[in-house]
């Protein structure tokens, strides 16, 4: 095999809470991730001569060592002393900055592909330990689907899929450092942990509206004073007709569950309408198959 073609999958965090703080500056938390079906393409070729090339469709996204999707290949590269190369494409369709792991993602990919395309014969746990190496939730991306993640996003259990439903995603036009809003999240005390346990119980039951009802994100009271059109958004989302609204990450993205897609594309365009965010769009929760 000599090329690969894959689908980084976009993240949505259904809970979110912050327990505590590390002498690294990295937080543990208790989250619930959702993958959802907005991607990026990733392209992978073997090359004879050795070496990292990548492009992509997105202009200002860098294209060296500083791209998450480049620094996984290098690890690969490095560790294995690969005698042949890899050129990447990255064709970008999740929003960048946003709260949805898109980096991450495309680093899973990476990590995913040429595990098959050189042989490595790494096994998912092993990819995972890499994973972390260059991001938080780059495990949870190469797992994929409705996990429970813990330690500081690497620690993953997974939980009964999430039922299907119609996600709304929108990103208005600003843009979040994660590392900004952890910090920034030390300096308040948190008035109200989210009820992960509430959620794995939905899930459990396969109650979508209790699921709706327990979904909650710390992260939202550092991000949404600085950008309020996230409530602006989670309001129109909620006035259309969805279970719940909020915030994914460190943000700026808001997502919503809805029962009923066409209340999902009414959402999506008042929110186009009143300017409050170009790149809006109705997916659906991506359920992994498990072997
Ligand atoms: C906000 C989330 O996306 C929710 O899924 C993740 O917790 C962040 O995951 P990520 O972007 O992959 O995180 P990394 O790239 O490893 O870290 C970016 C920055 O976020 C902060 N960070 C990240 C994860 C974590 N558990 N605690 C942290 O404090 C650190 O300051 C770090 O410098
Ligand atoms: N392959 C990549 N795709 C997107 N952004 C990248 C990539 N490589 C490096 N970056 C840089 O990483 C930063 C964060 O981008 P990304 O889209 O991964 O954030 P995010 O959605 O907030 O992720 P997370 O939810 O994991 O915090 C951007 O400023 C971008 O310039």
């Amino acid at each position: 095999m000599r090329q690969l073609s894959l689908k980084a999958l976009a993240k949505i965090n259904l809970g979110l809470d912050v327990l505590g703080k590390r002498e690294n500056g990295y937080h543990d938390v208790r989250m619930v991730m959702q993958s959802v079906y907005l991607y990026d393409d990733v392209h992978i070729e073997k090359t004879e001569e050795e070496g990292i090339s990548l492009e992509t469709n997105l202009h200002f996204l860098p294209t060296d060592e500083s791209n998450i999707a480049y620094k996984a290949a290098k690890l690969l590269s490095d560790e294995f002393h690969l005698r042949q190369g890899v050129k990447i494409a990255l064709e970008k369709h999740i929003p960048v900055a946003a709260g949805l792991a898109g980096g991450s993602s495309n680093a899973a990919a990476v990590l995913f592909g040429m595990n098959r395309l050189f042989d490595l014969h790494l096994t998912q746990e092993e990819l995972m330990d890499r994973g972390v190496k260059l991001g938080a939730d780059v495990p949870y991306c190469i797992m994929r689907g409705t996990v429970l993640a813990e330690g500081i996003g690497e620690k993953l259990t997974m939980l009964p899929a999430m039922p299907k439903c119609t996600v709304l995603i929108a990103k208005p036009p600003v843009s979040v450092s994660t590392k900004m809003v952890y910090e920034a999240l030390d300096a308040e005390i948190i008035q109200k942990h989210p009820d992960i346990d509430g959620l794995i119980h939905g899930l459990e039951h396969q109650a979508l509206y209790e699921i709706a009802a327990c979904m909650g994100n710390v992260l939202e009271d550092v991000t949404i004073p600085m950008y309020p059109v996230i409530e602006e958004i989670k309001k129109e989302m909620k006035a259309a007709g969805a279970l719940n609204a909020m915030m994914s990450g460190s943000g700026p993205t808001v997502f919503g569950l809805f029962e009923n897609r066409t209340d999902a594309r009414k959402a999506q365009i008042r929110i186009r309408e009143k300017a409050l965010a170009k790149q809006v769009f109705v997916t659906n929760v991506h359920g992994v198959r498990r072997k």
